[in-house]
């Protein structure tokens, strides 16, 4: 058994500059990883079956982003050989934490090792935008300044951060939040770096806070809080994050959550934990 870990990624700060012909929308953003991940084991099959013996409650076995780029990387390679997958989900679904996008870049990695296809990151990154506009940047490998949809990746270096996410209980599905009439389109885009992550906000947020008002009431809450960098909303939500420069100011934030809200803290990555340079 191969296993390999997928992190979460937060969007610092997210805006939408445009949209595409195709309705896609186009967006500046920066994605930091976090050091808090779901885990997938792979074992190799000669039958050329594609198994997933964890199947994730909700999702159905063909629609799991990580059998979906299995499958991709099958086609597209023409190998013979299958593959089955453990996934340990801890990433909160749906939370604009990037969990199953990160899950395919995974097994996309995991995959190209396994059925020796030494296939080039680059050629890894053109598949896994096929599956999703979040699956470049954990193929990437380290935290990046987006554009286009979120495949134009240029690295940037973060300082060390802890955050503290909180989940909201709502299920924010992002093509409906990118769909809503309410949603602005023309945020001025920024050059390139240098820029500061600081001045940077969620487009998106003020659409989810709108129609979640939990997602409203997590954000409220961590505004009132001491010694934060950076408090927003990741990605279309519904988890909204706080950043400290500290983990002990981080974790002195979560004691005092309220019982009904739920969370966590992570530290800010450098890299992906399946990169060298993280090692
Ligand atoms: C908003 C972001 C920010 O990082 O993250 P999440 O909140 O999903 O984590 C991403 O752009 C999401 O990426 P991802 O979750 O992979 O989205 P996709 O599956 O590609 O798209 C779902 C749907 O959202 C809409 N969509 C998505 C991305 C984009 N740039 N413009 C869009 O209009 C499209 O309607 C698309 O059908
Ligand atoms: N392995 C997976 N993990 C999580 N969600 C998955 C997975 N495979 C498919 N999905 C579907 O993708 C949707 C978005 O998942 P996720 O990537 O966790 O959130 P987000 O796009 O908000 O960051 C889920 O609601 C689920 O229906």
């Amino acid at each position: 058994m191969l296993t390999l870990p997928a992190p979460a990624k937060l969007n610092l700060f997210l805006h939408v500059v445009g949209r595409r012909q195709d309705g896609y929308h186009l967006l500046q953003t920066v994605f930091r990883l976090l050091d808090f991940s779901d885990e997938l084991s792979f074992r190799l099959r000669d039958d050329g079956l594609i198994k997933l013996l964890t199947p994730v409650k909700g999702v159905p076995e063909n629609q799991d982003l990580c059998v979906r780029a299995a499958k991709l990387l099958k086609v597209s390679s023409g190998v013979k050989l299958g593959v089955d997958i453990v996934l340990k989900k801890k990433i909160p679904m749906g939370g604009g934490l990037g969990g199953g996008s990160s899950d395919a870049a995974t097994t996309l990695m995991a995959l190209n090792q396994l059925w020796n296809l030494n296939w080039k990151n680059e050629k890894l990154l053109k598949l896994g935008l096929q599956l999703g506009a979040d699956v470049p940047i954990f193929l990437f490998g380290q935290n990046a300044f987006a554009e286009g949809i979120g495949e134009k990746l240029t690295a940037v270096t973060l300082p060390a951060a802890w955050y503290l996410v909180l989940v909201p209980s709502v299920h924010v599905s992002t093509a409906e939040i990118f769909s809503n009439k309410e949603l602005t389109r023309n945020t001025i885009p920024i050059k390139i770096p240098p820029f500061s992550i600081w001045q940077g906000h969620n487009d998106l947020e003020p659409v989810v806070c709108g129609a979640y008002p939990e997602v409203s009431r997590s954000l409220e809450w961590l505004k009132k809080l001491e010694n934060t960098t950076i408090v927003t909303m990741s990605g279309s939500g519904a988890c909204v994050f706080a950043e400290f420069p500290s983990e002990s100011e981080a974790n002195a934030a979560y004691a005092s959550i309220p019982v009904e809200m739920k969370g966590f803290v992570a530290r800010g990555l450098d890299y992906h934990p399946m990169c060298k340079s993280a090692k």
